[in-house]
């Protein structure tokens, strides 16, 4: 297990690049699976989960070539599709949450697959039914084997259908999407997510010829295609990471321009942080942040305590909650943060309590922050990163704390950001990597 040691208490300054989308990319690989022509794929990012997915399929037999530091090029000519009952497909497949999406090329292209339970963030519980339904609604017979917690499918012909969607799954639509654009006649997917990396997809899948209409709605149309060509592609910045670099200015009154956001795909991001109280300014494609000494969180029009919450998209992400909750901790005013999708995913703020802040958790899904502006800093502790984003928020706490932090468990931070320490060393930071 690896941690790093954080001396805090220091603000920065200057420019930090915002990676390829982790979520977009766990997407985009899986697609590779549906052509035997090459794909290239640009601005990959080199994080622990697209690494490990990448490892996947070429265990599968997909040829693998790197063209540079975030390019790659992938030709899933020879699929051996005994690999899937290997101890070593079980392990690998089980340690991401994203290895669920190879479950809809493989079925539309060779009519079986198989996957165990898959991995990811320990953030409550992440049921899969909406994938399953929707495979079955296009005809593919489903087992799930409760001892080895194996799902299977099989299907000889995928026929296309109308699909009222279970809930609106972000990897349940993607799987069901790549499941449906090689199956006969007309499928519809309706209450589908539609988040940008999922219109991504979407339009990726139309490069290869795929027949895909609605992209961006809730309705998505797909009139089924018999084969898929290759095709280029590149990667949407992280909009995750740009909320995460937005709170970690604010935290430690910092001077940072976000390069290379994609602000087109932010949503409602750049307005919820807004409304804590940070500003930006918007350059182009970049976001300035300057040095903030104060920050006062909004209230409703009515007066009342903001509430931030979560909802499928157009709605703010789940993903981004934690760290609204920690940069809430320095500024002036309340916030009630509402988690409404994930039940286990609030639980660290135990930790920001130990090291002074003022957060009251009202239940697992809710936290109310009352902002201490800067009235004295958070002090420096030793804690552990319960997954990805709780794991990025105590990283920003303990760069605003006075004093040393240890974050142990740091492999779940690199799941998601790719050479975080070096990334914010490189503006000021002093992160270092202990074992
Ligand atoms: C690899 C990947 O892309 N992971 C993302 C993906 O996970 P993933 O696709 O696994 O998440 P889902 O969209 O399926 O659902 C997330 C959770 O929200 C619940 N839910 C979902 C939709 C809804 O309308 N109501 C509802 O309550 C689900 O029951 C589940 O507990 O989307 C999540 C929600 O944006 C993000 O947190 C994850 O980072
Ligand atoms: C929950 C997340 O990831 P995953 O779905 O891969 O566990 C996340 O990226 O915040």
């Amino acid at each position: 297990m690896s941690a790093f040691q954080v001396i805090g208490g220091k603000s920065f300054k200057g420019e930090l690049k915002v990676q390829g989308a982790k979520n977009e990319a766990l997407q985009i690989l899986c697609a590779v699976l549906l052509t035997p022509e090459p794909v290239i794929i640009h601005n990959i990012p080199q994080i622990r989960d697209v690494l490990k997915l990448i490892e996947i399929l070429q265990d599968l037999g997909v040829k693998v070539d790197k063209i540079n530091s975030h390019s790659y090029r992938f030709e899933a000519r020879n699929i051996n599709l005994e690999h899937l009952e290997t101890p070593a497909y079980t392990q690998k497949a089980s340690a991401l949450r994203g290895s669920i999406m190879i479950l809809g090329p493989l079925l539309a292209r060779f009519g079986k697959s198989k996957i165990p339970k898959p991995g990811g963030d320990k953030i409550g519980r992440r049921r899969l039914d909406t994938h399953f339904l929707g495979f079955q609604e296009l005809g593919a017979k489903f087992n799930y084997n409760s001892k080895t917690e194996f799902y299977e499918i099989d299907a000889t012909n995928l026929q296309g259908k109308y699909i009222l969607l279970d809930e609106a799954s972000v990897t349940g639509t993607a799987n069901i999407i790549m499941a449906a654009v090689l199956a006969k006649g007309t499928t519809t997917i309706y209450h589908a997510a539609c988040e940008p990396y999922i219109q991504q997809l979407c339009r990726m899948l139309c490069r290869m010829g795929a027949k895909i209409s609605g992209i961006g709605s809730n309705l998505i149309t797909i009139e089924g295609v018999e084969s898929l060509q290759g095709t280029e592609h590149t990667i949407l910045p992280d909009m995750i990471e740009v909320g995460s670099f937005i709170g970690l200015a604010a935290m430690t009154a910092s001077e940072i321009t976000i390069k290379n956001c994609g602000i087109e795909h932010l949503g409602c991001i750049p307005r919820v942080f807004g409304k804590l109280g940070i500003q930006m300014e918007l350059r182009g494609d970049d976001i300035y942040i300057p040095a903030q000494e104060h920050y006062q969180i909004s209230t409703f029009i009515d007066g009342s305590i903001l509430k931030v919450d979560d909802a499928p998209w157009p709605g703010f992400t789940p993903d981004l909650l934690s760290i609204v909750l920690v940069t809430a901790i320095q500024a002036e005013g309340t916030v009630l943060i509402h988690q409404k999708m994930f039940e286990s995913r609030l639980f660290f703020v135990d930790k920001l309590i130990d090291m002074g802040a003022q957060i009251i958790l009202n239940d697992p899904h809710r936290a109310t922050v009352i902002g201490i502006n800067r009235k004295y800093p958070l002090r420096g502790i030793k804690m552990s990163s319960p997954d990805i984003r709780a794991g990025v928020a105590l990283l920003i706490a303990a760069l605003s704390a006075e004093g040393v932090s240890i974050i142990e468990n740091s492999e779940q931070i690199d799941r998601g950001y790719e050479n975080i320490d070096g990334r914010l060393n490189a503006i000021g930071a002093e992160i270092r990597r202990i074992s």
